[in-house]
């Protein structure tokens, strides 16, 4: 396994300030594969991303193998409400899988098991040095997910749970209100599609800016390309 440079919380969390980039490929896609995720990541950390974003056990393992910065691990399961890491038994299973930062829906619905809380202190309790981000689909999650303990607070359901509209792209009126209301280091993440919006999220006071399909997702990408044919 390769080495972390500091792998405490705050080495944690210091080490992904900046680009991260969300390496995902869905069930039945040609790109599936732990193999060509860890690829991915390889690829986007020559490209300058600090932190790799990954989804499923077997992924974040191959991730840990393959990159030595911080892989954010996540479990989605299911389709419908709460699917990412719905249960402290996922969490546990995205640290153990060697994610140094576990990504836990954090809104107040129905989960599979237990709460956000619950999860994010099983983390800090039982796997110390592994660093806890919230999924957020609103102001209310947020500041519910920094009551609860955690270390990295991200936008990435906004427009995914009814809470928000669905942004063409990213959501700054929540992302403003979360910079306003919130001391933890904040992740935008969701809908990030163009330098342009990368550069506008910096101009905000956040911690980290997280871009999945514009980097890593080519089908959606040629899409865009063939739907201006
Ligand atoms: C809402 C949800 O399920 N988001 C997922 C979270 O892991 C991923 O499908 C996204 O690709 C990721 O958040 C990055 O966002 P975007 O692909 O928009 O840059």
């Amino acid at each position: 396994m390769a080495d972390q440079v500091d792998i405490t919380i705050d080495g944690i969390i210091a080490a992904s300030k900046g680009l991260i980039v969300s390496c995902q490929a869905y069930p039945g896609e040609p790109l599936r594969t732990p193999e060509v995720t860890a690829r991915m990541c390889q690829a986007v950390v020559e490209g300058g991303a600090v932190a790799v974003r990954v989804q499923g056990v077997v992924d974040i393992a191959a991730a840990r193998q393959a990159v030595t910065v911080p892989v954010l691990g996540l479990i989605k399961y299911g389709h419908d409400g709460v699917y990412i890491t719905p249960s402290e038994a996922h969490a546990r299973a995205c640290a153990m899988a060697g994610a140094s930062i576990v990504a836990i829906d954090a809104t107040g619905r129905e989960r599979l098991s237990g709460s956000f809380a619950s999860a994010c202190k099983a983390i800090h309790d039982e796997f110390p040095g592994v660093a806890v981000m919230a999924d957020c689909g609103s102001l209310e999650d947020a500041l519910r997910a920094e009551d609860a303990g955690a270390d990295l607070i991200g936008t990435t359901l906004a427009g995914y749970t009814g809470d928000r509209p669905k942004t063409a792209g990213p959501d700054f009126e929540l992302i403003d209100q979360v910079c306003e209301r919130i001391t933890k280091p904040i992740v935008v993440e969701g809908r990030i599609h163009t330098v342009e919006h990368v550069r506008q999220v910096f101009e905000r006071p956040i911690h980290a800016a997280c871009v999945g399909t514009a980097i890593t997702h080519p089908t959606t990408i040629t899409r865009w390309f063939a739907d201006a044919i």
